[in-house]
């Protein structure tokens, strides 16, 4: 609900970055804040300055204090992801006095993409998370949403996995199923869930090949700037350490490249075989809501919404969807 939302604007004078860049659309090695000098590195007088100062007060441009070089945050960050360099995506937070009302609001801003990518594409590839944000889609299955939304346009898919039975507490897919998925009309045969049978390992594969063989027959649709699949929307939890998805801080996973889908057999959160869909896929996507709720992750949450630079390898802020990234916050979460 709009009017029981704050913007983040009092806290960290960054509320809503509408950002742009005429940087190449191309993909560098990551690992440096300063630029060395690169041919394709767009001279400084192209940059628009007003896009510079949204930028500086979004703490993705500044001044390095030791060597006095200008750095450019969101370069790295897009890197990390593969995504495209200048793509920068339209950034949104908001906090909510409480977790209903951050609920009611989720669940229309759900809905208004699904409308939005049905008109378009004839069909909604949604991507859920585990976790607590499944008990936050509950609006979606009431009135007016429940009857509203076009389910059997609906294609789900699932982040991260925890690689057990699919009846098992811990996987994702049930906890969804049971709150979610059992009680909205969607097509069992569009509800795309890991092959519960297989390693962690050939699970992942399995998963990254289906993927691309939907994104072949467009029910996915495919990134022009990355040529990944590019699904339409991907809901995010977050973990009190800032992990998103199966990508832990200071996991190697969080620097994979080459796969989409990946596999973990040493999660630091149990159960600790576990699939995730890497940066590249997850920055290919079109946009992303990041929910967050409750007094335990705020600290993750100040860090990954403030200027610190060390900040940028937290797996939470290097998501980086090519058109949207919305935060949806509770108070305690934000504060
Ligand atoms: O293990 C996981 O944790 C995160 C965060 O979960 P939450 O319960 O703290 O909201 C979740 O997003 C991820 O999908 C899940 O596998």
């Amino acid at each position: 609900m709009a009017s029981s939302s704050s913007t983040f604007s009092s806290m960290f004078s960054v509320s809503l970055c509408s950002l742009s860049s005429s940087m190449p659309k191309d993909c560098r090695p990551y690992g440096f804040l300063v630029s060395p000098p690169q041919p394709n590195v767009v001279p400084e007088r192209l940059i628009n300055k007003n896009s510079f100062r949204l930028r500086r007060a979004c703490g993705v441009v500044g001044q390095d204090s030791t060597s006095n070089k200008r750095y450019d945050s969101s370069r790295t960050k897009a890197l990390m992801g593969c995504a495209p360099m200048g793509a920068l995506p339209k950034k949104k937070v908001e906090v909510f006095e409480t977790e209903e009302d951050m609920a009611m609001s989720l669940a229309k801003y759900i809905a208004d993409l699904s409308s939005k990518f049905i008109k378009e594409r004839g069909l909604f590839s949604i991507v859920l998370s585990g976790g607590t944000l499944i008990q936050s889609l509950r609006k979606l299955v009431e009135p007016p949403y429940i009857s509203s939304i076009e389910w059997s346009k609906w294609h789900v898919f699932w982040v991260d996995e925890r690689v057990v039975r699919e009846h098992h507490v811990d996987s994702n897919y049930r906890v969804a199923f049971d709150a979610f998925l059992s009680r909205v009309p969607i097509l069992l045969a569009n509800v795309h869930n890991i092959n519960d049978a297989l390693s962690a390992e050939s699970a992942a594969d399995e998963y990254e090949t289906r993927i691309k063989n939907l994104a072949y027959k467009k029910v996915v649709d495919t990134s022009s700037v990355t040529g990944l699949p590019k699904f339409d929307l991907i809901l995010l939890g977050m973990g009190p350490d800032g992990h998103v998805a199966s990508l832990f801080p200071g996991h190697p996973a969080i620097w994979e490249k080459q796969k989409w889908v990946t596999s973990i057999t040493d999660s630091p959160k149990p159960p600790p075989q576990r699939i995730t869909f890497t940066f590249p896929l997850i920055n290919s996507s079109s946009h992303v809501a990041l929910v967050v709720c409750g007094a335990g992750q705020s600290t993750a949450v100040r860090t990954a919404l403030g200027k610190s630079k060390i900040a940028d390898t937290l797996p939470v802020k290097m998501v980086s969807p090519e058109q949207q990234l919305n935060w949806f916050l509770d108070k305690n979460a934000a504060f």
